[in-house]
């Protein structure tokens, strides 16, 4: 049985002035899941999370919070939700316990419930040692463990993080992912980044956005366990692409419009010499077969590339 939906946007769209930032995007976060949204600077992340928390209003199409509309009920929905946006929203002037006590308040945590909601956020997010430090005199990476405690500090089942780990250091960066993935046991999680073995590193499923389309959408074991990915095949004429999928070991195949289809395989098997004899039996006009590497990054490159070929030649 699948897991219950926590987030959904539908064709969620967001033009600033002519720029078409998000496009009729429809995204579904389930319990459990850490979605992680890639994309190319300008590919229109941050605008999706600051429309799926609340911050931006859409310019069409909807968010619904645990089945509940943003629009019509905004403050039970974004009770659901804790947001790290990209300039973590920390105050340099207070000390840690100062600041996460002023969100608990924000989040409408009664004064004697707010000491424990600071420790337990302080406890996750490892700060129990710099209570008192004043936020300003803590490194980058000790600052986004404060931007993640306010994050967390009203215990929302979704966490919707932009860019978390953008302009740490090395070994902050490390912290801070295993911090995610450890957040990710009790919460469900959104986050963005433009960092391929990031997403690879820390989530459960990847969604690739170009120009404000989301163009994949997969389980990341999905792209770790295949043995050669995908295989890329070009067709005069394929009656329908479901033909391809009764074909063994094909798992699943994905049109990419003039006549070119990415065909993912199930695990280890090679339907090449499948395809090709259904191919000539049917008449199709079988015009390219390629058997594709699938690391994220051939993904991400292919669709992100073709994508911009396209609207280049349009
Ligand atoms: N306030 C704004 N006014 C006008 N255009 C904007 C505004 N915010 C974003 N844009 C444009 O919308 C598009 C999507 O921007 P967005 O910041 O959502 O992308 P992103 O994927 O988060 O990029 P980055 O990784 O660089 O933060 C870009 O073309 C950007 O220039």
């Amino acid at each position: 049985m699948e897991s219950e939906v926590l987030i959904e946007a539908r064709a969620l769209t967001r033009r600033y002035g002519p720029t078409l930032a998000v496009d009729g995007l429809h995204l579904t976060l389930r319990k459990g899941e850490i979605l992680g949204l890639l994309g190319p600077n300008g590919a229109g992340k941050s605008t999706t999370m600051k429309m799926l928390t609340g911050n931006l209003a859409p310019s069409a199409g909807e968010v619904l919070i645990g089945g509940k509309s943003l629009r019509e009920d905004a403050k039970a929905a974004k009770r659901a939700l804790g947001y790290l946006p990209e300039q973590p929203p920390v105050y340099g002037e207070l000390t840690v316990d100062e600041y996460l006590d002023y969100c608990a308040s924000l989040h409408g945590i009664a004064r004697k419930s707010r000491p424990e909601a600071v420790a337990s956020a302080k406890r996750d997010c490892g700060l129990a040692d710099v209570s008192r430090r004043l936020i300003g005199n803590l490194s980058k990476g000790y600052q986004q463990r404060v931007g993640l405690a306010q994050a967390i500090i009203h215990r929302p089942p979704v966490i919707i993080l932009d860019e978390p780990t953008v302009g740490l250091d090395p070994i902050q960066i490390r912290e801070i992912r295993a911090l995610i993935a450890a957040l990710g046991r009790n919460h469900s999680v959104i986050l963005s980044s433009h960092i391929l073995p990031e997403i690879q590193a820390v989530c459960s499923r990847v969604m690739i956005i170009n120009r404000g389309r989301a163009v994949y959408n997969e389980p990341v074991t999905a792209v770790k366990s295949a043995a050669f990915g995908a295989i890329a095949a070009v067709f005069r004429q394929l009656p329908d692409a479901r033909t391809l999928e009764t074909l063994a070991g094909v798992r699943r195949v994905l049109a990419l419009g003039e006549g070119r289809y990415r065909i993912e395989v199930d695990g280890s098997a090679d339907p090449r010499e499948a395809i090709a004899g259904a191919a000539v039996e049917g008449g199709w006009g079988l015009l390219e077969l390629r058997a594709e590497a699938q690391t994220l990054e051939e993904i991400f490159v292919e669709l992100t590339s073709r994508d911009a070929a396209l609207a280049e030649a349009a």
